[in-house]
């Protein structure tokens, strides 16, 4: 198993931890209602659908904006991005289906943006025509690696707040990340249609906390079509082009990639400097893996050839590559035969956080569990799994993953896709243990604990935590950060009636119950984010 780099303090003796319940994001999406499109927006609607049917024709590099959606779970971003994918043509109403972005069954049935995707939409502004690259986020702290890839190909992000909710925790996560990446940022305000919403409190709470001017914040109604054409032009007024780098030697930035079991792993990149061409031979620079591009293309949001893409420009290859960790999000593709001189900053490798056994029900199974788990791997670089045994449950696998989701992910489509039953061991964390002899073991399962008297200390790894509540409910939060040895870093007002709650927590807290009890304590109210220390 990779080494884990994070801070760590001593401890007691590891315990393990109930089944975390994150089954609250599980909801079926109701079928947008595409009549509701007011009638203003009628005409410029099918103007559009006319212009985006060109959306493969090249425009100028000073015509070209890339921008990104940054929006706490459920506050629209999916309906958002549905609606400007229609008022820009790119998807017809009577082929679009609900949440287009969200693509994979899972994602669509959780209602959650687990994996990324673009689409290149054309937009006419006064008369001239605009390429709009809309790369979507995941929205979930597991993944937050690939929001800051996807961030990294962006120049400007909507930042979308539900005017009946507020700033959330999660929110706040990525918009630093986009401020790290000095991303332009557009204020949205969403669900203006609903009785309950405060546009002008949610402004003010959106300077208060993220110091960002919502003067001009733009007030929307993803669902009803409302303010949506505003957002179009915001994008093309305040997003900057991409810097003119098309001389250089080619370096792109994968963003996400994804495996086909038909075409090998398809690779989303943006072209951060040259062009590349059908027919290249490319260089994967961090995992040296070379391969000619067989087919090159856009995603309006299905793949659609071309044979060339320049800076500036976002899209896919096909190379016939065998396993998504030949081409891993966040590395960097270049020409094999006229190299870039570095690679892009940021690439780094993914690793598990967080552990469990899984075993199969019947024992004749686990060929198929062993098969099944290698190519789910060719999909997913960031899982990690050895084999293990127990007396009690037989063979089976130890499994590491990016955090809780991606673990329940990974079980769900084991069950799901492979047809398998298996036993889930309760989720645990790597453990390092000091030998009083000076050697330093990483232990992500307790039979690996070295005998009681060669340990020296045992450390755990710890998370930071941000909670946004009402008022009301701080006390009853600390109380259960407390309870779960969590030490007490910060507590700020974000808004008179909503505070920020800052601790410190050992990992292994986070994997039990945590969430939900947040939840409860708060009667739903509060928010978390978390990252990892180090
Ligand atoms: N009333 C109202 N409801 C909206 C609006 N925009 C989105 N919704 C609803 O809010 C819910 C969540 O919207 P989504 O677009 O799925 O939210 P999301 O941010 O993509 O959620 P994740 O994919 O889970 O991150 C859905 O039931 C939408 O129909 C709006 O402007 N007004």
């Amino acid at each position: 198993m990779a080494s884990v780099n994070y801070f760590w303090r001593h401890t007691l003796p590891i315990q393990s931890s109930p089944l975390p319940k994150y089954n609250s994001h599980l909801k079926r999406r109701r079928l947008t209602n595409f009549l509701s499109l007011n009638i203003k927006c009628q005409t410029r609607l099918e103007d559009s659908i006319q212009v985006g049917k060109d959306r493969l024709q090249k425009v100028p590099i000073l015509n070209i904006r890339n921008f990104s959606i940054i929006a706490h779970i459920d506050h629209g971003k999916s309906t958002l991005a549905d609606k400007l994918l229609q008022m820009t043509g790119t998807v017809e109403i009577r082929e679009m289906k609900d949440q287009f972005l969200d693509n994979m069954d899972l994602e669509r049935e959780r209602g959650i943006t687990i994996k990324l995707q673009a689409a290149r939409m054309r937009y006419m502004y006064k008369n001239k025509p605009y390429c709009l690259n809309l790369i979507d986020t995941p929205g979930h702290v597991d993944f937050s690696y690939e929001v800051s890839r996807s961030l990294a190909a962006c120049e400007g992000a909507l930042l979308v707040v539900d005017a009946s909710q507020g700033v959330e925790a999660q929110t706040l996560a990525n918009v630093y990340l986009a401020l790290e990446n000095n991303l332009e940022i557009i204020p949205v305000l969403n669900k203006i249609d609903l009785p309950g919403s405060d546009p002008a409190r949610v402004a003010n709470e959106i300077e208060e906390v993220v110091g960002l001017d919502c003067s001009n914040a733009i007030h929307c109604s993803a669902k009803e079509g409302i303010g949506i054409l505003e957002i179009l032009d915001a994008i093309v007024e305040k997003v900057p082009p991409p810097q003119d780098t098309a001389e250089r030697p080619f370096r792109a930035l994968i963003f996400d990639s994804y495996y086909d079991p038909y075409r090998g792993v398809i690779v989303y990149f943006r072209v951060i400097d040259g062009t590349v061409k059908k027919g290249d031979r490319i260089l994967f620079m961090a995992s040296r893996k070379d391969y000619f591009a067989d087919e090159i293309g856009v995603l309006s949001p299905n793949q659609m050839q071309v044979d060339e893409l320049y800076a500036g420009e976002v899209g896919y290859i096909s190379a016939s590559i065998r396993s998504v960790a030949d081409a891993r999000v966040g590395d960097t593709i270049t020409h094999y035969s006229r190299k870039a001189e570095a690679s892009l900053p940021g690439y780094k490798e993914a690793t598990p956080m967080v552990f469990c056994g899984l075993f199969p029900v019947e024992a004749d199974q686990f060929p198929d569990f062993r098969d099944a788990l290698e190519k789910l791997q060719l999909n997913d670089a960031a899982l990690k799994f050895e084999p293990e045994s127990s007396s009690a449950m037989g063979f089976g696998f130890r499994c590491g993953f990016l955090g809780l989701l991606h673990m329940e992910i990974v079980q769900e489509r084991l069950e799901r896709e492979y047809n398998l039953t298996l036993i889930t061991t309760a989720p645990s964390v790597v453990y390092r243990v000091n030998c009083v002899n000076g050697d330093t073991v990483e232990c992500s399962n307790p039979s690996l604990l070295p005998e009681a008297g060669q340990r020296g200390s045992i450390e755990e790894p710890l998370v930071k935590i941000e909670m946004l509540t009402p008022k009301d409910y701080i006390g009853p939060l600390m109380e259960l950060s407390q309870d779960r040895r969590g030490e007490f870093k910060e507590m700020k007002y974000i808004a008179e009636n909503r505070a920020s709650l800052i601790y410190e927590l050992p990992l292994a807290e986070m994997v039990g119950d945590f969430f939900d009890q947040m939840k409860s304590r708060s009667k739903g109210y509060a928010s978390l984010e978390y990252s990892f220390i180090g």
